[in-house]
Parts: structure tokens; sequence; C-alpha cells
């Protein structure tokens, strides 16, 4: 957002005339979410946010609400947009430290946005801990005070917990990313007026997980089209006993509209299956796998749900590819390249499909390692970078990242999705998608999408046997969407 900044001015638009629209934006939202607050504090700090700050406490008293601002710092030293905006605010100003939280009704957090470059230290650290002490409603200037707005992390122990954040031009990864997202509590985007070039012109690649992002590129079903037209997914089952991650997956990449579906095995396995499906294809397959995936005009595969880190998955997984698939890797394979990144990224290499691979963090962790200075959605690039396929990294906020750098994170997934068997029908989903012709990231952000909106659809007391059936409802959603 630095860089939007920067190059409004270029674009047409002066920075006092952003900060009188940002300030005023979030006198709005005090006003009209909070119309019994009558004593408002401003905390200000010493850049544009604490002139944000300013122009929303002359607007609140404008509107008749009793302000005070709390400056840290002397108000001599504030600087172009920010000292024009407090020296227009006339009202009551005092300094932040022993600011008087007790005698107010609600707090207006302006104290750091896009420029906290260090942890909050000293009075301002104080600040912070005593307004997330005080119970009061916190309203924050573009993001909590102390959140990294790139990362969704605070850089510093002292990080305000807000109750609304009103931030402008775009949302930033930080807001969707955990844990900012809870930090910054509901999320308010206000248009500022900030001229479409200067955004344009810094090429974002990261967005927010939205059917409007993807939903062109999804094959819609044609009354030409036949079952394999619509594509053929192949999942690779787990042994006897260990079967119903596969079933999930196999269901899920039907309901998303693959034509058919086909889960190999294992004769003992296959009996399991076959007391549980109707519309699934069953196969047994020992030698022939490879065959099976060319003559038949698989065009994508799962590999991975219960399959066990073993010779058999390693090879099923080696022919998948070999045979020019898509594939989605999940679960297993990440066991099976433990520690070994550049030789899952050789394999990847060998094949003319695309590949999805879609580990949790713990998965994640146990192929590319750990990296604690990384954000969640730097880390996914650099994995895709590394591996050369589209990676979606699970979790609440769900990043779905390709070697090129795009980017989508999901903030629909409700808390109940964290269940047994989920991401096996995250994996089925994807796999159906690319079946029918998706692009990978594409069809990774709207299988995380679906996924989170199944699982909605659903509501609490979800199991996973219950989303392939609820994905019907999902499209159906998504349809609505785009056409709003
Ligand atoms: N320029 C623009 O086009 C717009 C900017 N806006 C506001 O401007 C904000 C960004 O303003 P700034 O770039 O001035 O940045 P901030 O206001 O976030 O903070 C920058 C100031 O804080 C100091 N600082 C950074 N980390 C510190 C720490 N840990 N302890 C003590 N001091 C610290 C810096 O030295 C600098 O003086 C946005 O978050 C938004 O609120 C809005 O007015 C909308 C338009
Ligand atoms: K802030």
């Amino acid at each position: 957002m630095t860089r939007v900044d920067a190059a409004a001015p270029a674009a047409g638009a002066s920075g006092s005339a952003l900060m009188e629209r940002a300030g005023g934006a979030v006198a709005a939202e005090v006003a009209n979410g909070w119309p019994d607050a009558r004593r408002i504090l401003v905390l200000a700090g010493p850049g544009n946010n604490g002139g944000d700050g300013f122009v929303a406490a002359r607007k609140l008293a404008e509107a008749g609400r009793e302000v005070l601002v709390a400056l840290l710092g002397d108000r001599e030293s504030l600087k172009g947009d920010a000292a024009v905006a407090a020296a227009r605010w006339t009202g009551e100003t005092g300094p932040l430290p022993n600011a008087p939280f007790e005698a107010c009704d609600l707090v207006i957090d302006a104290l750091f946005g896009a420029g906290l470059g260090r942890p909050i230290e000293g009075a301002a650290a104080d600040a912070v801990s005593a307004a997330n002490a005080s119970g009061l409603p916190i309203v924050s200037v573009d993001v909590p005070s102390g959140l990294d707005g790139a990362t969704g992390r605070p850089l510093g122990d002292a990080c305000v917990r807000a109750s609304l954040t009103v931030t402008f031009v775009r949302l930033k990864p930080g807001h969707v990313l955990t844990p900012g997202r809870s930090l910054c509590g509901r999320v308010v985007l206000a248009d500022i007026g900030m001229p479409e070039d200067a955004v344009a012109g810094i090429g974002a690649r990261a967005f927010l997980n939205r059917p409007a992002l993807w939903r062109d590129q999804l094959p819609a079903p044609s009354i030409e089209g036949h079952k394999y037209s619509r594509g053929h997914v192949a999942v690779w089952s787990g042994p006897e006993l260990s079967t119903g991650a596969a079933r999930l997956s196999a269901l899920a990449a039907l309901r998303s509209g693959a034509g058919a579906v086909t889960l190999l095995g294992q004769r003992a396995a296959l009996k399991e299956h076959a007391a549980h499906l109707t519309a699934v294809m069953l196969r047994e397959a020992e030698n022939d796998w490879a065959e099976f995936l060319t003559q038949r005009r698989v065009s994508a595969v799962v590999v991975g749900p219960a399959a066990g880190p073993t010779e058999r998955t390693a090879k099923a997984l080696t022919e998948a590819i070999e045979a020019g698939c898509h594939v989605v890797m999940d679960a297993d394979v990440f066991s099976l390249f433990a520690g070994r990144p550049d030789d899952l990224a050789a394999l990847i290499a060998r094949g003319s499909g695309q590949v999805a691979l879609t580990p949790h963090e713990g998965e994640f962790a146990r192929v590319f390692g750990v990296d604690k200075t990384a954000s969640k959605l730097e880390r996914a690039r650099a994995a895709a970078a590394r591996s050369g396929a589209t990676v979606l990294l699970k979790g609440a906020d769900t990043v779905v990242a390709t070697p090129d750098g795009r980017a989508t994170v999901a903030d629909n997934a409700p808390p109940y999705l964290a269940t047994a068997g989920a991401g096996d029908v995250l994996a089925g989903l994807c796999a159906g998608l690319l079946a029918q012709g998706a692009p990978a990231f594409e069809a990774a952000s709207a299988a995380v999408w679906l996924h989170g909106e199944a699982a909605t659809a659903v509501g609490r007391g979800l199991i996973a046997d219950d989303l392939p059936g609820a994905i019907p409802e999902a499209l159906r959603r998504m349809e609505e969407r785009a056409a709003g």
C-alpha cells in the first residue's frame, strides 16, 4: 500500500484529500455503529495514520461527540498531511501517556498503520495494553496498531485487538491472514477515491479468494458434452480399512462436475468402497494403473489420502505424473517427500499435466521446512516456485499460490470445517475441477472457496461425510455471486 500511496499524487489525488476521506470514513463508521458513544478517545501516532485520527476527531466533534486526542510525541514533530490535519483540529489534545480510557466510551486507534517499521515500545506499547484492557470498543484506522499489514502478524508483543478496522483502497494480506484477521475484528473497506491508475500501477498479485477471480475459468457443462468430455478423475485408494479418505475425495470430485470418477485399489479395499458407493466406479489396480490412466483418458488424479507412505503409493504417483495427468498430491505424499523438496520438484518437472499440492501446515513443514520469518503468503509462494506446482496451504486462511507469484487468501472457511476428512474432500474437489479443464490456480482457489461455502451450508455439527452432498449448494452460491 505504501507504493499505492506514493503513486497517488502522480495519478491526480492529493494526500490531504485522501486523508480527509479516510478520516471521514472512520468517523462515519463510528457515528453509525456507536450512536450512543458520547466520549471518544483518539490515540494518534506520529505519521499519517495519526493524521487520519485527527480528521476523524474533527468530524466526530462536528457531529456533536466529545472528542479527546491523545498524541504520541509533539504536535510540532508532525509533518505533511498529518501536520495539516492536526492544525485543523481545534479540540482538546493531551499526551498519550495516561490517556483517560476510564472517562471514554470508545477508542479510535490511529497510532500506526502502514508505516509501522518495528515493534511498538514504551508509551505507545503501554497505551496499546491499556486500550486492550479497557474493555471499550476499539476502532482501528487502516490496521490495528502493531499488526504488520503485509503478513498478518504482530511485529512485536504490543498489538491492538480491534472491534472494527476501517481500511482504505484495498484489503491488505494482514486483514485476512491469521492472526491478523482476528485482531482486526470486523473489517470495513472504504472507498477514498484513490485513482485506479495508482492502484493498478503496482500490479497486485494477492487477492481475497472470491468467485469473481476464477469463475470464468471454470468450464460450464455444455449440452454437447458427454461424461468423458467433462473429465475423468482417478483416485488412488488406501488399503483395506483405510479407504474412507479416498472415498471422500472421489465423491467430491464427482460432485464438482467431473464426468466420471474411478477409485482404484486393491480388491479388499474395493469391497469396502462397494458397500458405500454407487456412481463412483471401482477398478482393481495393481500392475496396470499406468495403462488404465492412459487408456481410459484419465485427466486428473488424486494421490495421497490415507494411501500410506509406501513404495506402492510412490509408484502410483510417479506413473500418474508420467502419464501426463493433472495430479493433486495430498496427505501421505508429503510423508514420502519429507525433507526432499527438490526430489518432489524433479518429479513434478517430468509431467506435462498441472500439479496442485494440498498440505496443511504440518505437512508443509515436513517437506519445505519451517520458516518463522516469512508470512504464510510468502511461504506458499516460495514453495510453489521451488516445486513448480500450485500450492494450496490449508488453514483458517487457506492460501493458494502459483510459481509465478499469484495468490489467493480465503476468508470463508467456518471454524467447524477443521474436521477429520475435510482435506480429502478438498483434494477431490480440486481434482474434479482440474479434470474439467480449469487451470490449476483457478481450480485450487475455486475448490477452497466451494469447500468453505459447502461447510457453511451444512453448519455446525458438520462432519466430512456431509461435505460432498453440500457441494451443489456451494455451486449455486457461486453462480449467485457471479451474477451479482
Ligand atoms: N498517503 C496516502 O495516500 C494515505 C495514507 N493514509 C494513512 O497513512 C497511513 C500510513 O502513514 P505513514 O506512512 O505516515 O505511517 P504511520 O502513520 O503508520 O507511521 C509512520 C510513523 O511512525 C514511526 N514509527 C514506525 N514504527 C514505529 C514504532 N514502532 N514506534 C514508534 N514510531 C514508529 C515512523 O518513524 C513514522 O514517523 C496509512 O496506514 C493510512 O492510515 C490514509 O490517510 C489514506 C491515504
Ligand atoms: K491503526
